[in-house]
């Protein structure tokens, strides 16, 4: 019915794009056939007809007098939305293959610039570092950043430089890092032993769900002193059962991607088709309360003890409160900075560790030279220990490898120019959406020899690559102003992770499987992580 009170008459053009949204408004709106619902929708679908036309000429016009990068012609309504596909980052680098190293695109109504070469990469993030420092506003960064009073998503200003601040000078300190040093050595032996219970009587065990828990514990712990995952957790917490709060983490990480369809086409937002917004708020609500009940415990504990000798991140936090250069630590903020912590610290070190152990199950020479340098170094009768790490050469080669084939944030998070600005000749508006697609620079033939091969040896040459965010080559963690705040702390905690489990536990495929059919199919939410989950044989490997 809404479809032929907007299309044209029959024989007349329409627009593929409104065909796309009707086909969307059908499959997600019209189910409840109310009157009262079919004519509020048609009164947002005759205002959304007017928008478009709006839009369409804002585009035409912006084309005219720009000269933007090159790129493919978008549709009307939905821009190039339909080309970016499941797996984005390989859509674009096929995309960048075809118009070259900075193409530009259009999300809806939102125009996108993706630069896909080290030469666009070192402009974007270093030459004009304070130009692109600022990050889009989205459904994400207002409801779970509290209107973008978060760090990942707080746009480029003083709010932000505070909390970068705060990481740089008190939660991401080489000392509060080594501070933190017993709980990552638990954590690992407990997953290591958790591993080896699992895998008992010859079980397949599920890696990835083991990794991502002691990852899970391991922030947590840093965060805020708490467990809530495996045998050594309570059962109950904060008047909730460990199920409720383990559904609560594991709803969050996966919202973390979502992108509601109006942050992209406006004028579609009050329809909030699939109600993405919707469940943003439910979550934001529920971890709200968990969240607040933290930050109380940890004021009453205060009080009671005002010098604690073992401050996680929510005490480090609320002595900020009142900072005298006028920058107000509020509740908001902290819960802001609190969800951020969780979401970047627990799966991307979880699926970089993931990704490491499926190449070493596709390469078993390369697993048993690691595990030989492991024995050379620690020996069969002790853990690893943190101070081991610096001696394990070939471990770095092998994690330095797993980041530039597989970064799990392969267009990193988007940045956004607040003043127009021009890249190499072109125009790019200001607030345009800029994403650096590190995956293509990552693996591209001109830059990397035979880049689809897992080969770390290529990280034992003199003159090899940093990602630290100076080879603009490799950008696992970005660089400049907006880079990683916690890659020291996630580099320890993969390449301890790895050393450990390698050390303890002989892995090996089920049977039948040969090393090749260990699939590296991804999926994207935001981080690309394996789209199966490792099953594998685990036994222990030393007599300990
Ligand atoms: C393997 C581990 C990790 C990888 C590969 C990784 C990668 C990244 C990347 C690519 C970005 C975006 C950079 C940009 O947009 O230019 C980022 C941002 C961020 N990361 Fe990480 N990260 C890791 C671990 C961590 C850990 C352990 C923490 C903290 C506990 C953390 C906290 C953050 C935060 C807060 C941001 C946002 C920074 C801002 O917008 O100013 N990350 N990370």
């Amino acid at each position: 019915m809404v479809r032929a009170m907007l299309l044209p008459p029959a024989g007349q053009a329409h627009s593929p794009g409104l065909i796309h949204v009707l086909d969307l408004l059908e499959r997600h709106c019209l189910a409840p056939d109310t009157s009262l619902i079919l004519n509020s929708i048609y009164e947002d679908l005759l205002l959304a007809r007017e928008e478009m036309a709006k839009e369409r000429l804002r585009y035409f016009e912006a084309m005219k007098r720009q000269r933007l990068p090159p790129g493919p012609r978008p549709w009307p309504i939905i821009g190039n939305l339909h080309q970016l596909g499941k797996l984005p980052h390989h859509s674009l680098t096929k995309m960048a293959e075809t118009y070259g190293p900075i193409v530009s695109f259009w999300l809806g109504s939102k125009l996108v610039v993706m630069v896909a070469s080290p030469d666009s990469a070192r402009e974007v993030l270093k030459t004009q570092d304070q130009i692109f420092a600022s990050r889009p506003h989205t459904s994400n960064g207002v409801i779970r950043g509290y209107n973008r009073q978060n760090m990942i998503w707080a746009p480029y200003g003083p709010a932000w430089r505070f909390l970068r601040k705060v990481c740089q000078l008190e939660l991401f300190t080489a000392k509060r890092i080594m501070q933190f040093q017993h709980i990552r050595k638990e954590e690992v032996m407990n997953l290591v032993q958790a591993l080896l219970d699992a895998g008992r009587a010859g079980r397949l065990v599920e890696v990835d769900e083991k990794v991502t828990e002691m990852s899970a514990n391991n922030m947590t712990r840093m965060i805020f002193n708490k467990v809530y995952f495996g045998s050594n957790c309570p059962s109950t917490e904060l008047g909730k059962s460990k199920e409720e709060v383990q559904k609560t983490f594991r709803e969050f990480f996966r919202a973390a991607g979502a992108i509601p369809i109006g942050d992209i086409i406006p004028f579609l937002a009050k329809l909030d088709l699939g109600k993405e917004v919707a469940k943003m708020w439910k979550l934001r609500r529920k971890l709200e309360a968990f969240f607040r009940n933290i930050i109380k415990e940890h004021r009453q504990r205060r009080e009671a003890n005002p010098v604690a000798a073992d401050e996680d991140f929510v005490d480090v936090l609320l002595s900020l409160e009142e900072d005298n250069s006028g920058n107000k630590m509020t509740d908001e903020i902290i819960m802001g900075v609190l969800g951020d912590m969780l979401l970047a610290g627990t799966d991307t070190s979880a699926d970089q560790v993931m990704w490491t152990l499926t190449e070493l199950m596709r390469h078993p020479e390369i697993r048993s030279k690691l595990q030989q340098e492991i024995d050379q170094v620690v020996g069969q009768h002790r853990a690893v220990e943190e101070s081991d790490l610096p001696q394990l050469k070939y471990l770095e080669a092998v994690v330095k490898e797993s980041l530039r084939l597989h970064p799990v944030v392969p267009l990193l998070l988007p940045h956004e120019n607040l003043v127009k600005t021009k890249v190499f000749g072109y125009d790019i508006p200001a607030q345009t959406r800029v994403y650096l697609n590190v995956y293509a620079i990552q693996r591209d033939p001109q830059v990397w020899e035979n880049p689809l091969t897992f080969k770390p040896e290529r990280f034992l040459k003199k003159e090899n690559k940093d990602f630290r965010g100076h080879d603009f080559e490799f950008l696992p963690f970005g660089s400049g102003r907006r880079a990683c705040p916690g890659m020291n702390l996630g580099l320890i905690m993969m390449h301890l992770t790895v050393a450990q489990m390698l050390h303890a536990c002989e892995f090996s495929l089920p049977p039948g499987m040969t090393p090749e059919q260990v699939s590296v199919e991804e999926t994207f939410v935001l981080t690309a992580v394996r789209a199966h989950p490792l099953q594998l044989l685990v036994a222990p490997r030393l007599a300990h």
